[in-house]
């Protein structure tokens, strides 16, 4: 079995002398330019079209994260990249989990807790307790019930707050409260006091978190973007910021990345930004999860993880 591998970012040797020790049978190599020989399998990330395109032989692709946003963007503009056929894989879990759940936690409770006003006390130079938030009254919800989004609802629900998800249909978490479709969306944002991101970019999800999404939130909310910059219309939640209507923004990922130095968000005192980092891939569960995915599929056995070109993702 032929294995090729294409990242712009990732240490390459140390991932194919990882996936040659968890593959033992498998010849695996860097993918280089000109390269047509056989490949059954392709781990890529930001692929050239010529990696792919026209490949016989290939069973598999598997994209080297959880968002196959920038592929299938590539695969609209390029048709003939992924061969007819070929399943796309993503990476589901492999670490990024726990570090979303980590990445949420902190937040919720920061502001929970109104470490930011007792930041914004302090530069005042001002010493006085503030009232405490009732958790009654600082329910969360979750945009995107999958992988992630289940992780972090988990976490939360283990912190003591209410929590509620919204994804295409039912999910059956213990304690969070299910909403599923547009029909129900409205009634998942009434009342919801943190809303985070983890959808995936689709057609039916860009420009998701905008003013009239805004609107329906309890107010004094909160948004934590963890999925990507094109779901959130940036000029609506500076205008919900400065309108009080929202108190706080964490952001992890922009409509442009990094972010343009001219960008209103940088200097706003209640934004707070870290730089698409809220979850990594880990190489050694990814490795393992490959590998694992790869035997199954070798053996003829169902595997999960595969995308859904008709759903986007
Ligand atoms: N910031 C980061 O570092 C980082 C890291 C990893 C993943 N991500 C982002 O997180 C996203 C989610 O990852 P995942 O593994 O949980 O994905 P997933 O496919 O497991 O989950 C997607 C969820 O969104 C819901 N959904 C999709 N389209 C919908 C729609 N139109 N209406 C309602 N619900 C809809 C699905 O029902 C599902 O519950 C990724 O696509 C990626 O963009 C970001
Ligand atoms: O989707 C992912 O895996 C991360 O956001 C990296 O792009």
């Amino acid at each position: 079995m032929d294995i090729i591998f294409h990242h712009p970012t990732f240490d390459t040797e140390y991932w194919l002398n990882r996936l040659q020790q968890a593959l033992p049978g498998a010849r695996v190599r860097q993918w280089k330019q000109g390269d047509q020989q056989p490949a059954d399998y392709a781990l890529v990330w930001q692929p050239p079209v010529e990696m792919l395109s026209g490949r016989k032989g290939l069973k598999g692709v598997f994209a080297l994260g959880a968002g196959v946003d920038a592929i299938l963007s590539k695969l609209q503009a390029h048709p003939d990249m992924l061969p007819d056929g070929v399943p796309l894989f993503r990476l589901e879990d492999t670490g990024m989990g726990l570090q979303m759940q980590e990445y949420a936690v902190s937040q919720v409770l920061h502001w929970f807790r109104r470490f930011d006003d007792y930041q914004a006390q302090k530069l005042q130079g001002k010493w006085q307790p503030l009232n405490d938030y009732r958790r009654e009254d600082f329910t969360i919800g979750i945009l995107g019930a999958g992988v992630l989004g289940g992780k972090v609802a988990e976490s939360l629900v283990a912190w003591g707050f209410p929590v509620r998800c919204w994804s295409r249909s039912k999910k059956d978490f213990p304690g969070v409260v299910s909403f599923a479709g547009s029909e129900e969306l409205g009634s998942f944002l009434s009342g919801t006091r943190v809303l985070i991101n983890l959808l995936p970019n689709t057609p039916q999800t860009v420009g998701i978190i905008n003013r009239q999404l805004l609107d329906q939130l309890a107010d004094e909310s909160y948004v934590i973007n963890l999925a990507r910059g094109v779901h959130l219309v940036e000029a609506d939640l500076l205008s919900a910021l400065d309108s009080g209507k929202l108190k706080g923004a964490m952001l992890d990922v922009f409509s442009k990345e990094p972010l343009p130095e001219e960008s209103p968000l940088w200097g706003h005192p209640r934004v707070a930004m870290t730089p698409h980092i809220a979850a990594v891939t880990r190489p050694d569960e990814a490795i393992a999860y490959i590998a694992k995915t790869i035997t199954q599929l070798e053996k003829g056995e169902a595997v999960s993880g595969m995308v859904s070109l008709q759903h986007g993702y």
